[in-house]
């Protein structure tokens, strides 16, 4: 069985490609990255490494990689794959759907057994979105008969990864804390199962929980951090300052999340202690700018900051944490990122007011956009 893995970089490597060794797939993955497609070419596996008191090492054989910026590689490789999974960014899934098309063209020409394609990106819906991107890419009749051979199922995925800075250009340290999530409903029936995924039926509880309480603790704590000064995410929880006003964030995403999908009060907090004890993982070094990466993307409407403080909003709760937040996020000007180099330019140009509207999809005078104005000013 052959699985081919878009995007061969942390998570990738620390998580997909690892649990799909796992299952007995040999994995190929697809990159642009031109040192670690040739080495893992050359060496063929490599190791994961866990951040805890055992810093085990986890060898993962049976690999290889194709250059992903040669169309017609990539298409062979998805015209004979029995799987398809991503973590390229979900801004660069646009960018490898014209190889994933060309692909299941071949494989339809072939008559080629049926394929799930699952996008393992910090978003909701992103197989969904990638099958957008896809199917905007085939006519009419091929767009036909892919749907009943493609299916695109969503998923959540969780582990926290940070930059890698070994020697070994294919070496990975991840925490040890992970899950997989995929929607079973948006699958076909006799599927070979991941060792170590979930399958439920209804994802969105799920996406949007580990959403809006990892990775809306996360960039509470990388953005608030980043204000201060702060490297890491260790150093950042370190400050009482910060992890109260994360801890506040989690709080009304908490409330939200719990009268949205009926999580049971008590459940919740401990999910939200939980995570937060995994931000304090000191065999773990993870950068302020990697977590805050992004801040567009980070900022906009269906993402970790604006859509659970709309939501909690709707409901008549509390938002004033989110709304620092978000205000901090604003504040994120990281000159190597080139989103966060895009914020200020457009912060500049249009104001702040505006510019936050144009990204947040929020009204310039909604009551939401008015208190993230007030923390900015303060
Ligand atoms: N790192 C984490 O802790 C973590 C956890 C959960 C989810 N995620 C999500 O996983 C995705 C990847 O994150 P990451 O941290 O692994 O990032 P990363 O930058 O380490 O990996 C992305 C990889 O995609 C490759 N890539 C870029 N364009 C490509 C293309 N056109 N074709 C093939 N490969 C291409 C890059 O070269 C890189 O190796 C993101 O959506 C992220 O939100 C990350
Ligand atoms: O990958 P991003 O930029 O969406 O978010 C940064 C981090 O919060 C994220 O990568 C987490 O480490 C991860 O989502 C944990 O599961």
């Amino acid at each position: 069985m052959k699985a081919l893995h878009f995007g061969a970089g942390n998570i990738g490597r620390g998580f997909i490609g690892l649990l799909l060794s796992e299952s007995g797939y040999d994995v190929i993955f697809s990159d642009v990255n031109e040192t670690v497609v040739r080495a893992l070419q050359e060496r063929g596996s490599y190791e994961v490494k866990i951040a805890d008191e055992s810093e085990q090492r986890i060898p993962v054989h049976n690999v290889s990689a194709i250059d992903g910026r040669n169309p017609a590689v990539v298409a062979e490789e998805v015209a004979s794959a029995d799987l398809i999974t991503t973590a390229v960014g979900v801004t660069t899934l646009k960018h490898i759907a014209p190889g994933i098309a060309a692909g299941i063209k071949l494989r339809m020409e072939r008559g080629g057994p049926k394929l799930h394609i699952i996008a393992c990106e910090n978003a909701i819906g992103a197989s969904t979105q990638l099958k957008e991107h896809v199917m905007n890419l085939l006519s009419v009749r091929e767009q036909e008969t892919a749907v009943s051979l493609i299916a695109f199922p969503d998923s959540a995925v969780d582990r926290i990864v940070p930059l890698q800075y070994h020697e070994d250009p294919l070496e990975v340290t991840v925490e040890p804390f992970y899950e997989w999530v995929i929607d079973r409903q948006q699958m076909f029936n006799d599927v070979h199962e991941i060792s170590g995924v979930h399958y439920v039926d209804d994802l969105i509880p799920y996406i949007e929980r580990k959403l809006f309480t990892v990775n809306t603790g996360h960039c509470s704590t990388a953005y608030a951090g980043y204000h201060k000064g702060y490297s890491t995410i260790l150093e950042a929880v370190k400050d009482e300052e910060v992890i109260n006003l994360v801890y506040g964030a989690l709080q009304e995403t908490g409330s939200m999340l719990v009268e949205a999908y009926g999580f049971k009060e008590e459940e919740h907090e401990e999910y939200i202690r939980k995570i937060m004890d995994r931000f304090r993982n000191p065999y773990l070094s993870d950068e302020i700018v990697r977590v805050g990466r992004s801040p567009i993307r980070k900022l906009s409407p269906e993402d970790r900051l604006v859509r659970p403080a709309l939501k909690a909003w709707e409901q008549g709760g509390v938002t004033e944490h989110l709304a620092k937040v978000m205000a901090l996020a604003l504040k994120f000007d990281y000159a190597e990122d080139l989103e966060a180099v895009k914020l200020q330019d457009l912060i500049a140009e249009k104001g702040v007011r505006q510019a936050f509207a144009d990204i947040s999809g929020l009204d310039l005078s909604h009551e939401l956009t008015q208190s993230v104005m007030d923390a900015y000013e303060k």
